[in-house]
């Protein structure tokens, strides 16, 4: 009886087998891939893969390459594409998709999460510079998951949906409005320090000096080079794999030799700041950090094991926050420095929200937020108009999938085209390219005659500019928080201005982003320079109180 079971298990095996691989190629067959444009052999779309400009060049691809109408006229039959949402090309075997919809985005990456939440392979950045610790370029694993978990549960939000972590985010802004204060020159710089130092602080407890600080330099200088090392297509090796095992010496191996060169960063930002942090516990000027925290709630699993998750995942902090957080200030205080009849128009909101009855101002707190829909809307804008991450970071597909008759291999890179989503004129009305605010306000039926209101029916640009499902950034609220409050006090105590030759909308006339901000991955404004100046006397003693007060 057994021998026969096992001999009809082989029959049926060696029957299943086959009938899988015949299924799997005629379901291939039946489902043609989305459409998108024509490919060279072998190479497919290399040479069409944009390296710059990306979201507006996908988008442009979504509208020529769909689905095709034919339009009847008279005697003459024309065709016209119909565009589509999803589209797909391929590059030296690799198959990509781009989504071009919300509605997808949500289907496929939210809905159908479990298929749709890995990521494309980091060979330079990951498996040969060493941040394959960094959980947000970790492929979906029970690793992943575990680091991950970790960083949700230290920066959640309170019931208001603020981060928990405000009172440091008070600290740290505050800071940043008397530096800018001293030296409005070093704008620039005194942003991305505040927000490398916020995020060092939170994540070490370590005290940040006010400025060049040897920590936020530190982590400054090797964020710079991951980025760099992370783009898609800056390295052949990326879509050759097997050329991660050239030897070093060999000629065209370059790219071994500098990784293997930078590789002890990886290392060195992973341990030093946590043993400077475990030594800091108790003493004075340390804070409650991710760390701190991190270690008081130790779980069974093995000592080493814990530590080097937690090791970890706060080395992801910094590389994931500061360039993102720094770069969504600059692009909101570059739109109002462009926007000056803006600018005036959500300081008086200001005015009468924060002037009490002896005439003075205070500055703003996240409990304001109803009072100055003006200045949220405004946030809001500077989201959707220059979104930080156009086309999000890509996912990877880790089973085939079928969607609207077209099919979707596993290995699939996918990409959301957020910048797209947020230039859709059915849900963010005409000239989604210009800068305006009040696309988001509408009148308050509730308050006084005149009042308005953020309209809670327009999709937020937060749904789309932190990406979908599984791999939604974790620091959202951390990120959101910062930026309003930042925007809140600048505008609260400043004017910035910038010549009016300086003003550009983020995606230029061509089509293509404009040449002040960059192109890349990241939209972040090119260095401006803009005058900065205490905008009334009312704001010079507010400065002066709180210089008092640090
Ligand atoms: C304006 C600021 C920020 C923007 C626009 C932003 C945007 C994003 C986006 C688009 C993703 C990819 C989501 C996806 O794959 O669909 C992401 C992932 C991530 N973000 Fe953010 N982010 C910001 C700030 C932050 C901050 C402050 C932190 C940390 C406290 C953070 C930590 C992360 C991490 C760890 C991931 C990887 C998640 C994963 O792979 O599971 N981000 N972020």
């Amino acid at each position: 009886m057994a021998i026969m079971s096992v001999w009809s298990a082989q029959a049926i095996l060696l029957l299943l087998v086959p009938s899988y691989f015949i299924y799997a190629k005629w379901r291939r067959k039946t489902y043609p891939l989305p459409p998108g444009p024509k490919g060279w052999p072998i190479i497919g779309n290399a040479l069409d893969i944009p390296l710059t400009s990306m979201g507006p060049v996908y988008a442009s691809w979504a509208k020529l390459f769909g689905e095709i109408m034919i339009l009847l006229t008279g005697d003459l039959v024309l065709t016209s594409p119909i565009g589509s949402s999803i589209i797909s090309a391929s590059a030296l075997g690799q198959t990509i998709i781009i989504i071009d919809s919300y509605d997808v985005a949500i289907e496929l990456l939210e809905k159908r999460a479990a298929k749709y939440s890995s990521r494309p392979r980091a060979i330079m950045a990951g498996e040969l510079m060493g941040w394959d610790n960094v959980f947000a370029i970790m492929p979906y694993s029970d690793r992943w998951r575990n680091h991950r978990k970790r960083l949700v549960k230290y920066f959640r939000p309170d019931a208001n949906g603020i981060s928990v972590h405000s009172p440091r985010a008070y600290e740290f802004v505050h800071r940043l409005v008397l530096d800018i204060n001293e030296t409005p020159n070093e704008l620039y710089d005194l942003v991305r320090h505040t927000v490398g130092g916020l995020g060092l602080s939170l994540t070490y407890g370590l005290p940040i000096q006010r400025r060049n600080d040897p920590l936020v330099k530190f982590a400054d200088t090797i964020a710079r080079i991951l980025s760099d090392n992370i783009i898609p297509g800056k390295y052949l090796v990326e879509v050759l794999p097997a050329l991660r095992y050239l030897p070093s010496w060999f000629p065209g191996a370059g790219f071994k030799r500098y990784a293997e060169s930078v590789r002890w960063m990886s290392t060195d930002f992973k341990i030093q700041p946590y043993e400077r942090a475990v030594e800091a516990f108790e003493t004075e000027g340390a804070q409650p950090c991710f760390v701190s925290d991190s270690l008081a709630s130790f779980e069974s699993r093995e000592a080493r094991a814990v530590i080097e998750e937690i090791q970890d995942v706060a080395a992801t902090i910094y590389v994931a926050a500061a360039d993102t957080t720094t770069d969504a200030i600059l692009s909101f205080i570059y739109a109002l420095a462009t926007h000056p009849e803006l600018r005036k128009k959500i300081q008086n909101e200001i005015d009468t929200a924060l002037t009490d009855e002896s005439g003075s101002l205070r500055l703003p707190t996240f409990e304001d937020q109803e009072k100055l829909p003006h200045l949220t809307a405004s946030v809001m804008e500077s989201q959707r108009w220059a979104p930080v991450t156009p086309i999000g970071v890509p996912h990877l597909t880790t089973e085939h999938d079928v969607f609207d008759g077209y099919f979707i291999p596993k290995g699939t890179v996918i990409v959301a085209n957020q910048w797209s989503m947020l230039n859709d004129e059915r849900v963010y009305g005409p000239s989604p390219h210009s800068f305006n605010p009040d696309r988001f306000i509408t009148s308050d039926s509730d308050g006084p005659e005149g009042a308005v209101k953020v309209n809670p029916s327009i999709r937020h640009p937060n749904r789309i500019a932190f990406g979908f499902g599984r791999r939604v950034c974790p620091g959202s609220h951390l990120a959101q928080s910062t930026l309003w409050l930042t925007a809140a006090c600048l505008l609260t105590l400043f004017d910035f201005e910038m010549p009016l030759s300086e003003k550009a909308d983020y995606i230029g006339p061509d089509g293509k982003v404009d040449q002040r901000f960059d192109p890349g991955l990241l939209c972040q404004p090119r260095r401006y320079s803009r005058d900065i100046k205490v905008r009334s006397s009312k704001a010079a003693s507010l400065l002066e109180g709180l210089r008092m007060g640090m």
